[in-house]
């Protein structure tokens, strides 16, 4: 096992460079990971409660990346900060710098809406508007101004598509998508986020309300989206994280323990803490 410093050098190379391996005398496709979110020292307090503290994390695009740890951790804060959703609560206050795209998220110039628009979520529980499923997908397009039926109806198809669901719902775009299945209602949510050409989709323990077989659907779909967006998935679901996610970062009462490729982490943690919540020690 490489030491600290060593398995640092070799991140350090892996975010920043591209990979050639050369070893076998040939040259493997090359690796290349471009950070998308990344943020520098960052703190947040819900009034006097220090709920983030030196938050320094980067995730790259086309990656999924996943945040786990206990309850009462900072995830779903973290997450939240990312879209800047989190500012909602009044009592909050933050410091430190998230970038996305190397642009800072909380400079004027860039506004809150044009960041959500780059920057969707998806939330636990399903939450599709009670509208029918056809202007529960319309609905992000037509807040930007799109009217017209042909191009909506585009927009609608393509992102039903998208999030895997079109199939079931094509011929019942009309119908109240809250009469839909748990399962069903969350690939809608899935779609709505679509619809308004996300860069990044926060999901925010997106299958936990679902069954087995709706959660396959959804873990299938996120393998999917990565080839086009980048996700970053709050889970306290480890199978989940294994399976799905490329880096893993474990979160412990505020702070980041650690945070390195998914196999790193369940396999060869550099820390006891993560060791033993990755191995359902305590959670
Ligand atoms: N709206 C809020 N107002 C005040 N404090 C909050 C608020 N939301 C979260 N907190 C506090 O911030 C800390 C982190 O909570 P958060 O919900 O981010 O944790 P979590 O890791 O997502 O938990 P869980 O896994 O249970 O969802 C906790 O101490 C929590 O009590």
């Amino acid at each position: 096992m490489a030491n600290i410093k060593e398995r640092n050098e070799i991140k350090k190379t892996v975010d920043t460079a591209t990979l050639e391996d050369k070893t076998q005398g040939e040259t493997k496709p090359e690796i290349i990971r471009e950070p998308i979110f990344k943020t520098n020292n960052f703190n947040l307090w819900y009034g006097d409660n220090h709920a983030l503290q030196d938050i320094n994390l980067t995730f790259n695009k086309n990656e999924i990346s996943a945040i786990i740890g206990p309850s009462g951790c900072g995830k779903s804060t973290f997450v939240k900060s990312l879209n800047r959703m989190v500012e909602l609560v009044p009592i909050v206050r933050t410091e430190g710098e998230i970038l996305y795209r190397d642009q800072d998220i909380f400079e004027r110039k860039f506004t809150v809406e044009e960041l959500r628009t780059k920057v969707g979520m998806v939330f636990q529980k399903p939450n599709p508007f009670p509208k029918s499923i056809y202007d529960n997908v319309a609905y992000g397009p037509r807040v930007h101004g799109i009217r017209k039926k042909q191009i909506l109806d585009e927009i609608v198809e393509k992102s039903l598509r998208d999030a895997a669901i079109w199939d079931e719902v094509k011929d019942r775009l009309n119908e109240n998508a809250i009469g839909l299945s748990g399962g069903q209602q969350q690939r809608i949510c899935i779609a709505r986020a679509l619809a308004t050409e996300p860069d990044v989709i926060l999901m925010d323990e997106p299958t936990s309300a679902l069954d087995p077989i709706s959660t396959t659907k959804v873990e299938d779909l996120m393998q999917e989206l990565k080839k086009n967006y980048s996700i970053v998935v709050v889970t306290h679901n480890m199978q989940q994280a294994a399976r799905v996610s490329d880096t893993t970062a474990f979160f412990y009462q505020g702070y980041v323990v650690e945070h390195d490729d998914t196999k790193v982490i369940f396999e060869n943690p550099r820390d006891q803490r993560t060791e033993d919540y990755v191995s359902g020690r305590f959670g």
